[in-house]
């Protein structure tokens, strides 16, 4: 059974000539290199561009209900009606948000945005992320779990701006998916829960968002929860983010009697009169007791911002304040220069704060024309940087930044249009891969549902449908004018489990299952060993793989027997080792000669491998050097120690010689192995796990229980503290290995009152008697 299903599986993938399948192109497989096939296709497709006529989806009487109900939404809402599918702009460029909302998990992203969509009227009925509802959580495993999954891209209006959405997941295992979204948004909403403040995974999406200077806004949200404290959540903001934040609301009231904000721009009260979906709020004078303190946060702005102009700080000076428009002029300028980033704070749940939010996403976060132009390279000449503005008029540049598979439309590409136009049946250019792609429909996303449009702006985010070759990170551009932008870092997965179909009649259904499920995320992986007969799938964590699996389940219909989940180690080198091999054959026919000397050097942690040769003289001929690359390539997927991957080592090749009539590439490759398990094994191997920094949050009584349990799991304490509500957090790094099934026993452990929360820290060296034990294991399966 397993050898058809590795059959079916080489049948449907054309990368399955390998044994690991990373559909998406990051570190593990490196995209083949362009070559001038690149411009024989440019030229050539340029001849077959053609537009599809306007009525390619006319006769659509689904999309034609949407559009009856979005334009009757729009009118209930008085907001200005802007044409879906119009080939020209009818929102100008500066008035596009791209933004995303991001937070620790359960921090209320999801109920913000289904607030948001409320009020800018694309929902009739508000959905609720604990009654299953919510629009944006539309997979059923969103529904019942009550988390976001995927990334869903959604388009709406407010004050006449066109706001583009994306909600993405707090979890860690989906850690993927907010980078992918940062990498094409131009602006992003923070959110933080006002009892917990600023949580671990608030820290990691904030250095992600640092690492693209992501300009924010911070909302401190559930500030009607029992402990809220919006005070103590900005000063964490300083202290665990080191963030510079500009408060521009300050809350009236907390907990039950949180009733609005003080809008410290305008110097007014907003109080909402109820609590209801669609509360009315109005302006009020600041309550007594608040003057003083809005006074000195509402200074402390003005000083902030001041700082940015000499006018406005001269004037200052001389004790004039600069007035309303230039007070919101400069905390622009200041957000997109990411001088600071505005704070305020709100109830979504309590409907309370989501609209001056709104407001301030339109005021203070960029347009794509507030952003540097994009960046790339021609793809052939790497070296050669090209740049594309935020236009119209500039020739096509799009980022794929996420592959959906939907039941109804087929494989859905998101795309990210940088600069110039993208029509519908018009043919685009992979710049990757150099192939022609043709853009069948295009769609603009509004959480699981779409409308078709003819063309895509610049600045726009949409859904391609019918593209044949393209996967995630990938650049489609103009075939006259091809740019590669940067592409995406793709992490590796950390965690592995063998999965086998439980009939004959699965197998098929399972290799089609994975390889979209595959093509849809560039953090899972799957491989096939031949040798143990076992399909094992890789991920971020075991919430990745349960949920993976649950989908082969549910939407590939795959019954299949899952193992234990296992960690996915690396094997590195501790020293510098020179090895010379011989590959020397002759028996009969041709014979094979190579003949090589190679150099491993280990790297700093998170080097990954590289190659480097440093031959001269021509002792080993050009035309060989690529059979020593791939000979070591392919060796590196399987370390000496244990058969995991190899990594942060640096292979040189110093020396060598050839025959004239004997040597050939593929004696070369063979060379290449056999160095690598020689040297290898002379270089001091050792294999590395990953550690994970692990935070726990429980009440006191258990403290001793829960540190106790960590020390059992090789963990190493390295802080503890105090949370809000008489709880202690205790920080620690944690192999992985000793995490699996953590979450059953801390709720064991304190009676379900602890939680917890852990992301990858680093990888370590694995203490030698689990070292021996891995291998011996390892042994014995290959036995
Ligand atoms: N009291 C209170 N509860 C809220 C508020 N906002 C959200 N919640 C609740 O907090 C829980 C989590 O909210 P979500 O909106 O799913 O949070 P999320 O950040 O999208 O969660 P993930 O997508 O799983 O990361 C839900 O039960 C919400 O009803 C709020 O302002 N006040």
């Amino acid at each position: 059974m397993a050898a058809a299903y590795a059959e079916s599986v080489m049948k449907m993938s054309s990368n399955a000539s390998s044994s690991i399948c990373n559909l998406n192109g990051s570190a593990r497989r490196p995209l083949p290199p362009v070559s001038q096939s690149v411009r024989r296709r440019k030229s050539n497709s340029a001849s077959k561009v053609r537009a599809l006529s306007s009525t390619f989806f006319g006769g659509n009487s689904k999309l034609s209900s949407a559009a009856t109900k979005i334009s009757a939404l729009q009118q209930r809402n008085n907001f200005s009606v802007v044409a879906m599918s119009a080939e020209e702009r009818t929102v100008p460029l500066k008035d596009y948000r791209n933004i995303g909302i991001m937070a620790h998990i359960d921090a209320g992203k999801t109920t913000t945005t289904e607030r948001v969509l409320y009020y800018t009227g694309r929902n009739y009925k508000i959905g609720e992320v604990h009654e299953g509802t919510a629009t944006m959580d539309w997979m059923e495993q969103e529904q019942e779990r009550g988390i976001t999954i995927t990334s869903a891209a959604t388009t709406t209006f407010w004050n006449k701006h066109r706001i583009n959405i994306i909600d993405t997941p707090g979890h860690v295992d989906f850690t993927l998916e907010v980078e992918r979204a940062l990498r094409v948004l131009d602006g992003a909403i923070c959110l933080f829960d006002s009892v917990a403040g600023v949580e671990p995974q608030s820290e990691t999406v904030w250095r992600q968002a640092d690492k693209y200077g992501v300009p924010r806004i911070c909302f401190v949200n559930k500030m009607d929860r029992l402990g809220a404290n919006f005070f103590r959540t900005r000063d964490m903001i300083v202290s665990n983010l080191g963030a510079k934040p500009l408060v521009l609301q300050i809350p009236i009231g907390a907990e039950d009697t949180f009733k609005g904000v003080i809008d410290l721009v305008r110097m007014k009260a907003i109080v909402w009169s109820g609590e209801e979906l669609g509360a009315k709020f109005a302006y009020e004078d600041i309550p007594a007791d608040l003057q003083d303190l809005a006074q000195e946060y509402r200074t402390q702005m003005i000083e902030t911002i001041v700082d940015l102009d000499d006018v406005a700080m001269e004037s200052y000076l001389e004790g004039i304040e600069p007035d309303e428009a230039t007070i919101k002029k400069l905390i622009r300028q200041g957000t997109i220069l990411n001088s600071f980033v505005p704070v305020l704070c709100g109830s979504a749940f309590k409907n309370k704060g989501v609209q001056p939010l709104l407001d301030s996403v339109v005021d203070y976060l960029p347009s794509p024309l507030d952003v540097p132009p994009m960046k790339g390279t021609d793809p052939d000449d790497p070296e050669l940087i090209l740049e594309r503005s935020a236009s119209d008029e500039e020739p096509f540049a799009g980022l794929a930044f996420k592959i959906m598979s939907d039941p109804f439309v087929g494989s859905l590409t998101f795309v990210r249009v940088y600069a110039g136009k993208l029509s519908a049946g018009s043919y685009v250019l992979n710049a990757n891969k150099g192939k022609r792609e043709r853009i069948g429909r295009l769609l603009e996303m509004h959480a699981n549902s779409r409308e078709d449009i003819k063309v895509a702006l610049t600045g726009d985010i949409v859904a391609l449908a019918g593209l044949k070759d393209t996967v995630t990170g990938e650049t489609l551009s103009d075939p006259e004018q091809p740019i590669v932008l940067e592409r995406m870092d793709f992490p590796d997965p950390v965690i592995k489990v063998a999965i086998e179909p439980k009939t004959k009649a699965d197998i098929d259904k399972m290799a089609i299952g994975l390889l979209k499920l595959a093509q849809e995320d560039p953090s899972f992986h799957f491989s096939r060993d031949e040798e143990v007969n076992q399909t094992v799938i890789e991920g971020m964590g075991e919430l990745h793989l349960e949920i993976i699996v649950d989908r082969l389940k549910r939407e590939y219909k795959v019954e299949a027997n899952v193992g234990a989940p296992q960690v996915n180690y690396r094997e590195s080198i501790s020293k510098v080792t020179e090895t010379k091999y011989v590959h020397k054959k002759q028996s009969g026919g041709a014979g094979q000669f190579a003949d090589i000397t190679i150099r491993f050097e280990p790297l700093e942690a998170g080097s990954g491998y590289e190659f480097k040769s440093e031959i001269k003289g021509g002792a080993v001929p050009r035309e060989y050097i690529p059979g020593v690359m791939k000979g070591l390539e392919e060796s590196m997927s399987n370390g000496v120690l244990a058969g995991y991957p190899v990594v942060d080592v640096r292979a040189v090749l110093v020396d060598g010689s050839y025959h004239d009539v004997d040597s050939s590439v593929l004696a070369f490759q063979l060379a290449a192995r056999g160095a690598f398990r020689e040297g290898m094994r002379k270089a001091g191997p050792q294999m590395l796990e990953p550690i994970m920094k692990v935070e726990v949050v429980t009440p006191e009584e258990h403290l001793g229980d829960v540190i106790g349990d960590l020390n059992s799991r090789r963990g190493q304490i390295n802080d503890f503290g105090d949370k809000p509500g008489g709880l202690k957090v205790v920080d620690a790094l944690v192999p992985l290995a000793e995490m699996f099934q953590y979450v059953s026993t801390l709720r064991g452990m304190t009676k379900g009152r602890a939680s917890y929360t852990m992301q990858l820290a680093k990888f370590d060296v694995v203490p030698q008697h689990i070292q021996n034990q891995l291998a011996a294991k390892q042994d014995a399966v290959a036995a």
